[in-house]
């Protein structure tokens, strides 16, 4: 496998699999027989109205949150037990709500950090100790990333400079650095403008026509979703109410009565 080909990190699994999840919280049960595919090569989303239980379920996914019952499949592995770092090393990558960018490093050193942080998650000592050719991948990776990002112009960049879209970019970018063949973001169009969550979402379809990986994206964000997703859950109060193409969705009695009519969406 070339170098370039690392970020284009398709595997040949089957992507993420929830088998009938539930989470619990003393009495309160924020996710109640969740099940879902996001296979590679697609964007599947989990679209819920706030406290849908949306970020537990990614949280799960993730590794951050233990299922009281069912479970997380990773290419037809069960992970459910695995810590975060463990599902990193087998390809699942994520992103945070909450944006952590570097503000002091230029734009390409943050997006050289996904690789080297997926690299050290393997082997801590590589990191210290790198050769001349993993030096080289690394400015390769990390030039591929920024690339199929659309941001090689801001490389040089410093985040504190950029707007919300473009640090949106970033971080994708960072994250696409990693390799990984399934990618979890979480509410990534919070804090975009309408055409900011539009470019993104274009960038988002590029990515996974180029490279082939699975994007699962938990969102609240209907345009976004409508928009990007080949297939969407949708979640309320902790219980899926539907499932569907984004046509159907939106032709879903069930979900305008729980959802698109809160957001007055048609
Ligand atoms: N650690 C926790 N302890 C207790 N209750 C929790 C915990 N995390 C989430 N909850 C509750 O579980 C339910 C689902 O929350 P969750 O954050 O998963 O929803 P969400 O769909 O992601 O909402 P949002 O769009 O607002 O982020 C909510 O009632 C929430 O208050």
């Amino acid at each position: 496998m070339t170098t370039a080909e690392r970020v284009d990190a398709v595997t040949g699994g089957t992507g993420l699999r929830l088998d009938r999840l539930v989470v619990k919280f003393g009495g309160l049960t924020a996710v109640n027989g969740l099940s879902l595919d996001a296979p590679l090569g697609r964007v599947t989303a989990l679209l819920g109205p706030n406290g849908a239980g949306k970020t537990t379920a990614f949280n799960v996914c993730s590794g951050l949150q233990r299922p009281t019952d069912g479970s997380v499949e990773l290419d037809g592995r069960d992970i459910t037990a695995l810590s975060p770092q463990t599902r990193a090393r087998r390809g699942l990558g994520r992103t945070f709500q909450k944006m952590e960018l570097f503000d002091h490093a230029t734009v390409r050193d943050n997006v050289s950090m996904g690789r080297e942080a997926a690299m050290a998650g393997s082997l801590p000592w590589r990191q210290i100790f790198s050769t001349r050719r993993e030096r080289e991948e690394l400015v390769e990776v990390t030039a591929r990333a920024l690339e199929l990002c659309g941001i090689v112009g801001l490389a040089d960049r410093r985040p504190v400079e950029l707007s919300t879209g473009q640090r949106r970019l970033v971080e994708l970018a960072r994250v696409v650095a990693g390799g990984f063949s399934m990618l979890l973001l979480d509410e990534p169009s919070s804090g975009l403008d309408k055409a900011e969550t539009q470019a993104f979402g274009e960038v988002l379809r590029k990515l996974v026509a180029t490279t082939g990986c699975g994007i699962l994206i938990v969102e609240h964000d209907m345009s976004l979703v409508m928009d990007l997703s080949d297939y969407i859950y949708v979640m309320e109060f902790g219980t899926p109410i539907f499932e569907g193409t984004p046509d159907e969705v939106r032709r879903s009695p069930e979900v305008r009565a729980a959802y698109l009519g809160t957001e007055g969406d048609e």
